[in-house]
């Protein structure tokens, strides 16, 4: 599915701008953002239940929706699955799945029970929705969106309503079946976790538009700028002034290729990829090119999290804090005097944009 140049205004705001996204047969494409940053209207666009002001939607080459077409909802061979899933209650579970079919009664139930199989419900086509589990009920509804075969499903925070430890499991087990059935998958997730876990491709959302597209492997590791690193991880943020392309700070000096001279930057770290070292008398580890010059700092808080520590520094040249993760076999006493790294391969630097120092 191609989407080219989605607008859609509310009230004189573009609350969709310029979206394009393209979505292959069995990939799954996660719009992630926070909220209200036009995830959700995206997603109806294409679904049909609303129409853009620009831009078009495609389908194998077939107009979906642009200036002059708009196919309903139903004529799009598109599955939905909303957070509130709604399976009719009245409707027995394989009525449920049956529903969107359309043919022979004998084949319409065949393929519902053929549904109900791949997720492993098979025993319970005659139950009512009220008799099932919430991970049950969420199953009959993958069920019921897939059994019609839509060559796309629409998927909008479907997983949120199911508490954690089952979360995974259907998470998982939903990929399996929309690839195996080789399906285009748009999920809409404000969640960093879950887009990372499910997605072949994110696409970064921020005030209607797409900020950053790629796998989440180089979104996470190649963040476009401050706030796309900062919206996956607690980040430290350190600043300079550049000079000669180098920016000069007191965890030595960073490469800052085609900025200008004077121009601010920001220098961009996680907490697990700041390095630490124990004091030796007053002294730290001597330099490297890998990890630059260290810093001292002193402890004021240290936390164990099961995994790692998260433990805050005061920073003795500024008083600025840092925060760093570290195995949490390691957990330092507040008071203690430790020496920070920052890793020259796992920072990023970015010039001083003004949206960003607003905020
Ligand atoms: N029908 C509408 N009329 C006016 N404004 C709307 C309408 N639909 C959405 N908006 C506005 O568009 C913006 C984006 O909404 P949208 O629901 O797409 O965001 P979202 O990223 O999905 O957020 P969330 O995760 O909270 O659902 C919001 O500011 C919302 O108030």
């Amino acid at each position: 599915m191609v989407v080219e140049g989605l607008t859609r205004r509310f009230g004189g705001r573009n609350v969709v701008h310029d979206v394009s996204l393209n979505v292959a047969p069995g990939q799954v494409t996660c719009l992630l953002g926070p909220s209200g940053c036009g995830k959700s209207t995206t997603l109806r666009l294409v679904a049909g239940v609303d129409r853009q002001d620009r831009g078009r939607i495609l389908l194998d080459g077939t107009v979906l929706s642009d200036d002059s077409i708009h196919l309903p909802p139903e004529a799009r061979h598109i599955g939905l699955m909303f957070q509130d899933f709604a399976l009719f209650p009245h409707l027995s579970v394989i009525d449920n799945v049956a529903f969107g079919l359309s043919g022979a009664k004998a084949a319409k139930r065949k393929r519902a029970e053929e549904m109900l199989e791949k997720v492993h419900l098979a025993g319970f086509g005659s139950a009512y929705p009220h008799e099932l589990s919430g991970g049950e009920q969420q199953r009959v509804a993958l069920a019921r969106a897939i059994a019609p075969r839509p060559r796309v499903m629409l998927m909008d925070e479907p997983f949120s309503g199911l508490d954690n430890r089952l979360r995974d499991g259907i998470r998982d087990e939903t990929l399996d079946i929309l690839k195996a059935e080789n399906t285009a998958v748009l999920l809409v997730t404000h969640e960093p976790d879950e887009a990372m876990r499910m997605a072949d491709e994110i696409a970064l959302m921020r005030e209607g538009e797409i900020v950053q597209r790629g796998a989440p492997y180089n979104v996470y590791n190649a963040p476009v700028d401050r706030r796309a690193a900062a919206f996956f991880s607690d980040i430290n943020v350190i600043r300079g002034t550049v000079r000669g392309a180098l920016t000069d700070t007191p965890f030595g000096v960073f490469l800052a290729p085609g900025v200008p001279d004077g121009t601010e930057v920001e220098i961009v770290i996680r907490p697990q990829h700041i390095r630490i070292d124990f004091d030796r008398d007053g002294r730290g580890p001597n330099p490297t090119p890998e990890d630059g010059v260290p810093a001292r700092g002193t402890v004021i808080r240290s936390r164990y999290m099961g995994r790692e520590s998260l433990v805050e520094f005061l920073m003795d040249h500024d008083g600025s804090v840092l925060k760093a993760t570290v195995p949490s076999v390691f957990l330092p006493k507040p008071g203690t005097a430790l020496w920070l790294m920052i890793r020259r391969g796992r920072c990023f630097v970015f010039p001083v944009m003004k949206t960003a120092a607003a905020e």
